[in-house]
């Protein structure tokens, strides 16, 4: 026992966070490990007593008042020892200690740790403990918890979206690493489960290969469960989603209902001679909830849901798409009444075009067809559809008896986005202060898979960090990330000449924003590199727009304008970078849309001229003469030139704003649009550099900064 004392004394002092009596500085505090071997050493203190009885506690924090810590402090209820961002509290009263990191703000968070096998009802305990746990290596007592865990894992797991769920392993197994290494090879057998899960863990990856559940896709194509033979087999899930989960698109639901209530009971509608839908189409950008609202009209009538998507029946093999639609049907029959669910079904439908990508789509089309035409309206089969291009559509696919309704899924407007947001909000731990109409006030034109990665971002990084709840600060980072992409996780670039040229340019789109009428209003502007730009100029409309002037489109290509002006204006003309390509390419896109469909060019005129870029004939005869070709491309000419001489005499004019900004820009790395309004009116931005904030980090690393309570009291004492 007396080793277990000395113990807890030598490990603080070890870990760095008691300073020994010299005053030696210590080594930098590792949290993660500190928490593992407190808890470790109060586990075996703990079980040295086994239960809790008033009277084993007592014999304990006799224990612990002989150690080294708690000989300095018998009076004190609580010991407090400060580290960076950490606290470090032992209560001796209730055998327990907590490690909390300080909050976002000025809030405290607690988490428990090795409470030493009993629970603390008055301290509060993260409810996002999952993470934590995970990094503290906090101990299940049983085999139980590593089930459970795992169980939960997997649960959090399919809740993201695909994109995110290596992040979201890549985290877990990190949580698992660091907690292993912890023990650092004394502990054999932790690493031994380690292994296992390793083993386990391919093992699992390698079934759900054989299985099918898991496919690798190469270029876009799956190669699936080569083992089985029959490929790509279609199951239908048992769905649990309800309208209740569908939020902010109240038409469409309404629109859907009467599907449901015939899937409910097929015979009723055959018997009153009722003629319904055999197909629908679900119509609306990426991410606005096309597949959700498929599956909560299964989930509603209790059906079966057969979900495929377009590309799936896209084979390498001839014919192999064609019996992959049968074969589907076949299933669905057997088990109608059904949803038959087909995602992206544009890159399946669209039109029958012999091509070299898509050689056999011809044949998956037509046994599309034929299928749906095999089947009577009331079999109690609906073929749902989703597609984001419906122009594109194979104009046979439309025809009644096809997919002959539609139903469009729009992004969703500002109720419509307050809604999303109460519901992902109150999935999670938020703070009292979030209001969900300031949060959709800022969103404009998110979509609800956008909110809901928001608000799965916020609570994961507000798990990270240990923080009791997801306040604004972590909704406000999460909605850049989903706005502008992740950020490079090393801050600027190495490169200052790329820096400094990424600063003017963007500079640049900056401020051609700001002195623009019509332009969409800035949000932010960064110079740390997001995604595939090296900067990133954010705007954020004020409201909805259900449609664009001529004015706001001319306005969006002077900002874009701007960045390549900037360059040529500070650095010449020989010294432009490729950072343009992109706002010259989406530059162009508009302004020949302007010209050629929204009849936006008086020369032109109204006419749209893209009727025959569709044309799916194999040789296109153009019937423009070869004037108007002329003319249309002329045109297109003279709206970029004149976008680019409105770009030039703002920045000509603003020489000033330009160098200020570009400046603040490199010496802050992001602004927000504040922020940008008083660097350019010569004014201070009130907060340290993000050079001079890692710098003071630095510091104090470096220098020995716990004394605290421990020491004070201990002088104090010898006087
Ligand atoms: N209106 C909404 N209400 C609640 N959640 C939503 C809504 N829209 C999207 N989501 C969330 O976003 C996720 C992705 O949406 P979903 O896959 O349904 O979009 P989609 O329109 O089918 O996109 P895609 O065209 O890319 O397939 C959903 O699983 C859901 O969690
Ligand atoms: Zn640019």
């Amino acid at each position: 026992m007396q080793a277990v004392n000395l113990n807890i004394g030598g490990l603080l002092q070890n870990t760095g966070l008691l300073r020994n009596r010299n005053g030696i500085s210590r080594k930098p505090l590792n949290i993660e490990a500190t928490a593992t071997s407190l808890s470790r050493i109060y586990q075996s203190v703990w079980r040295q007593f086994g239960s809790a009885s008033p009277a084993r506690i007592n014999q304990m924090n006799d224990i612990l008042r002989d150690s080294m810590i708690s000989r300095r402090v018998v009076k004190k209820s609580e010991i407090s020892l400060n580290y960076d961002d950490a606290v470090v509290r032992i209560v001796p009263s209730t055998a327990s200690f907590y490690i909390q990191r300080r909050g976002f703000r000025t809030r405290k968070q607690t988490f428990g740790v090795g409470s030493a096998g009993k629970t603390t009802p008055e301290e509060p305990k993260s409810p996002l403990t999952f993470f934590s746990d995970l990094l503290v290596g906090k101990k299940t007592k049983t085999t139980e918890g590593g089930v459970e865990k795992w169980n939960q894992y997997e649960a959090d797991l399919k809740k993201l979206p695909e994109g995110q769920q290596r992040t979201y392993t890549d985290g877990f197994v990190k949580g698992l690493l660091s907690n292993g290494t912890t023990g650092a090879g004394k502990d054999a057998k932790k690493s031994n489960t380690l292994t296992r899960f390793y083993i386990f863990l391919v093992f699992c990856i390698f079934f759900g290969y054989l299985t099918g559940r898991i496919r690798v896709r190469v270029g876009d194509r799956q190669i699936g469960s080569l083992f089985f033979s029959n490929p790509q087999e279609v199951n239908p899930e048992d769905v649990q989603v309800t309208f209740e989960d569908v939020r902010g698109m109240d038409e469409a639901k309404l629109e859907v209902e009467e599907i449901v209530d015939y899937l409910k009971d097929p015979e009723k509608y055959s018997r009153l001679g009722g003629r319904l839908p055999k197909g629908v189409l679900l119509v609306g950008p990426p991410g606005t909830g096309k597949t959700l609202l498929a599956r909560a009209i299964a989930g509603e009538a209790q059906v079966p849901f057969f979900h495929t998507a377009g590309s799936e029946f896209d084979e390498v093999l001839v014919g192999q798409g064609a019996r992959r639609v049968r074969d589907l049907f076949d299933k669905a029959k057997a088990r109608a009444p059904c949803i038959i669910f087909i995602d992206e079904i544009d890159s399946v439908g669209s039109k029958r075009v012999s091509n070299s990508i898509h050689p056999y789509a011809n044949q998956t089309i037509n046994q599309l067809l034929s299928e749906m035409d095999g089947f009577t309206r009331n079999e109690g089969i609906i073929v749902i559809a989703a597609t984001n291009r419906v122009d594109d559509l194979d104009k046979a696919l439309l025809r009644p008896g096809r997919f002959d309704v539609r139903v469009t899924v729009p992004k969703p407007d500002l109720a419509g986005r307050v809604d999303i947001f109460n519901f992902y909000l109150s999935k999670i731990v938020h703070s009292g202060a979030i209001d969900p109409k300031i949060l959709a006030k800022g969103s404009t034109g998110f979509t609800g898979a956008d909110i809901e990665n928001m608000v799965n971002q916020a609570a994961l990084k507000a798990a990270t960090d240990n923080a009791v709840e997801v306040t604004m600060a972590y909704l406000d980072e999460a909605r850049d990330r989903v706005l502008m992409g992740p950020a490079r996780t090393g801050g600027r670039i190495p490169d200052e000449e790329a820096n400094r040229n990424t600063a003017y340019h963007e500079a640049g789109h900056t401020l051609v924003s700001l002195y623009t009428k019509d332009a969409t209003p800035l949000h932010k502007v960064t110079i740390i590199p997001r995604g595939q730009s090296l900067g990133h100029t954010a705007m954020l409309p004020e409201k909805d727009s259900y449609q664009l002037t001529k004015a706001q489109m001319l306005a969006t290509l002077d900002v874009m304008m701007g960045g390549r002006v900037a360059e040529e204006l500070i650095f010449g003309d020989d010294k432009v970078t490729t950072g343009a390509a992109d706002d010259l390419s989406k530059a162009t896109q508009l302004a020949v849309q302007m010209v050629k469909v929204f009849g936006m060019s008086d020369k032109v005129g109204l006419r749209d001229y893209t009727a025959d870029d569709k044309d799916s004939a194999l040789v296109k005869v153009s019937d423009l003469s070869p004037q108007t070709a002329e003319l249309i491309d002329g045109e297109i000419n003279r709206v970029l030139q004149e976008s680019y001489k409105r770009a030039k005499d703002i920045l000509t004019t603003k020489k000033k704003e330009h160098q200020l900004l570009a400046e603040a820009l490199l010496e802050y790395e992001t602004l927000s649009a504040e922020e940008v309004k008083r660097v350019i009116t010569g004014q201070k931005i009130k907060r340290p550099t993000p050079a001079a904030v890692k710098k003071s980090n630095e510091m104090k690393r470096n220098q020995p900064s716990l004394v605290l309570h421990l020491f004070e009291e201990e002088g104090r004492g010898k006087q």
